[in-house]
Order: C-alpha cells, then structure tokens, then sequence
C-alpha cells in the first residue's frame, strides 16, 4: 500500500466480535457481517449508536481482534500481516484528533514519516505541504494543538493520516465534534481530496446527512452489524429496503425526500420542498 500502489478494496467476511468485557454479559457488538467495500470508493458505514461501526473499522486496522471471520485488504488477511507495518500504511483519523498535545503541529503531521525512516527535513517537508492539501495556512505549523479550534486539529489530523501516502484511510465520526458550518467546509474538502487522491477511504458516521452528502457507497447498519442496506445515496433514498432504513433517512412520517437538481449538485429536499441535504455527486 505505497503511494505507488492501486487503492485496494476491503472485504469483511463472516465477521463477528464478541467483547467479553469485565461483566457477566458479552457483548455481541456485530455478527456474521460479509461486506466489500470497492476500491477506490469512498463508503459510508452509517447506522445509530452501538451499531458496531467502529468495531468493523478498527477490524480492518488491527486495533479489533475479531472473535470469528476475517478482513481482507486486497486478497490479504489482515491477521497474517504485521500489526505495526499495516497500522502504518493504514491512515486513520477519529473524532478526537488524536494528537499529541506536547508536539507542534508540524511535528504532529511528520510521526508516521518519520517512524517510517524519514529525515526530521523532509518529514518536515512533507508535513508543511500536506497542512496546504488539508487547507491549513502554514503559519499554524508551529503551534500546539491545543492552541488551534476544533476544526483545524481536524485538519491536522486528516494531514498527519495522509503523511504515509496510505491507499487506504479510515475515519471514525472524524468530523463530529465541530460546528455545522465547519463541518460542511471539511466534507466538501474531503470529497475532493479524495476526488484526487483515488484512495479508498472507509468513513463511520451516525448522520445520514453527512453520508449522503459524501459517500459513493453507503451501508446502513442496524444492530449488530446487519447490514440493513448497501448502495448509493440516491439508490437509497428512491428504494429503501424496508422500514428500518426508511425511518433511517428520515423518510417516514410524510417526509418523502426526493432529489433535485442545482447547477450540476443534487440537493435532498424534503416533502415541503426544503433543502435538508446535498448528494455526493460522484457514483461509481
Ligand atoms: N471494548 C469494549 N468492551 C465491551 N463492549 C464494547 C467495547 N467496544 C464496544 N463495545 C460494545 O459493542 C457494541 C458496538 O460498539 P461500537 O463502538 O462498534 O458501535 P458504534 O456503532 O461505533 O457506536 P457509536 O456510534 O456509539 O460509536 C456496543 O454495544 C458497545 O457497547
């Protein structure tokens, strides 16, 4: 998975993930979930809390041992690669950015270069140039995270993920924490991006507006992982599978979403003709 490298697919095959935790009940948080997810595609894993969202994500990167199945990057099991060498290859990006508090921004964006063998110059190189692609002026490389707002340490981090050239990226409600606008600003951003970078990017999140606004591919999950529904925004919102994802988009209770056309985005309207969302315009 170098820069060099095609963007892989992943495949989720027969996983379950049972946590025994410290009480007297398991907790079954998915169960026989098969799914692939195309390469170069940018998916949407969406689905209320406790859906076992992250669970699958952190499955993929190693951080979740499943209890049974496997994760496939390509036609490798991730379980037979080394944990450290794939994390590495790996970009991941959560809600908290994760950062380390006592380094500097730029040192922050440079950890997997440099980890990865990289002089501190042209980890530092890199690092200034990817603060550029994510959108942050490069006067902010010098100060700490916690004196930056929510949505620059956001950037950071989407910038520290991409430092190691991944093929494959993985964000968990990475863009939760800020404000709608902001919010909207990074989605677009990150539609783009990925737009160029052609990479395979696996995004958790609980709201269907942000899946429908950024992903080409959107799974629905419900509990346990079942997976409700799989496909792309509008083919969600013209044929959901059943009540569940019906009430999921929103779509019960007289709000009948339908899609119109704005010089060349399509906006989700609701049934009095208001603007609740934009599609994803790319589909695969
Ligand atoms: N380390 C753990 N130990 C015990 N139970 C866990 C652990 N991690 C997750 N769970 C349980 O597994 C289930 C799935 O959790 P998971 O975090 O994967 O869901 P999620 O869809 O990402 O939820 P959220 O949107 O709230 O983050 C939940 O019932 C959760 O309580």
């Amino acid at each position: 998975m170098s820069s060099t490298s095609r963007a892989p697919s992943v495949r989720f095959e027969h996983l379950t993930k049972i946590y025994s935790g410290r009480s007297d009940h398991p907790t079954v948080a998915v169960q026989d979930v098969t799914l692939s997810i195309t390469a170069g595609s940018l998916t949407v894993l969406v689905g209320s809390s406790g859906s076992g969202k992250t669970t699958l994500l952190r499955s993929v990167n190693r951080m979740v041992t499943p209890t049974s199945g496997r994760v496939l990057i390509d036609d490798h099991d991730v379980s037979e690669l080394d944990a450290v060498k794939l994390r590495r290859t790996i970009g991941y990006v959560m809600q908290e950015s994760g950062l380390l508090p006592h380094k500097r921004v730029i040192d922050n964006i440079a950890i997997v270069p440099r980890l990865n063998g990289a002089t501190k110059a042209s980890a530092r190189e890199r690092a200034l140039e990817l603060m550029t692609v994510v959108g942050l002026d490069q006067r902010l490389a010098t100060r700490f995270p916690a004196e930056l707002s929510g949505g620059q340490q956001q950037r950071v981090g989407v910038a520290r993920a991409l430092a190691a050239n991944p093929r494959l990226m993985l964000m968990d409600e990475p863009f939760g924490a800020v404000d709608p606008i902001v919010r909207s600003d990074l989605q677009r951003e990150l539609r783009q991006l990925q737009d160029q970078l052609g990479i395979t990017i696996l995004f958790v999140t609980h709201d269907i507006a942000e899946a429908l606004a950024l992903g080409d591919q959107i799974v629905v999950l419900a509990e346990r992982g079942r997976i409700a529904q799989q496909g792309t925004g509008a083919e969600l919102i013209a044929q959901p599978a059943d009540e569940f994802v019906a009430d999921f988009l929103g779509l019960g209770a007289g709000r009948d979403l339908h899609l119109q056309d704005s010089d060349g985005t399509q906006l989700v309207m609701d049934a009095d003709g208001r603007p609740i969302g934009r599609l994803s315009g790319h589909r695969r």
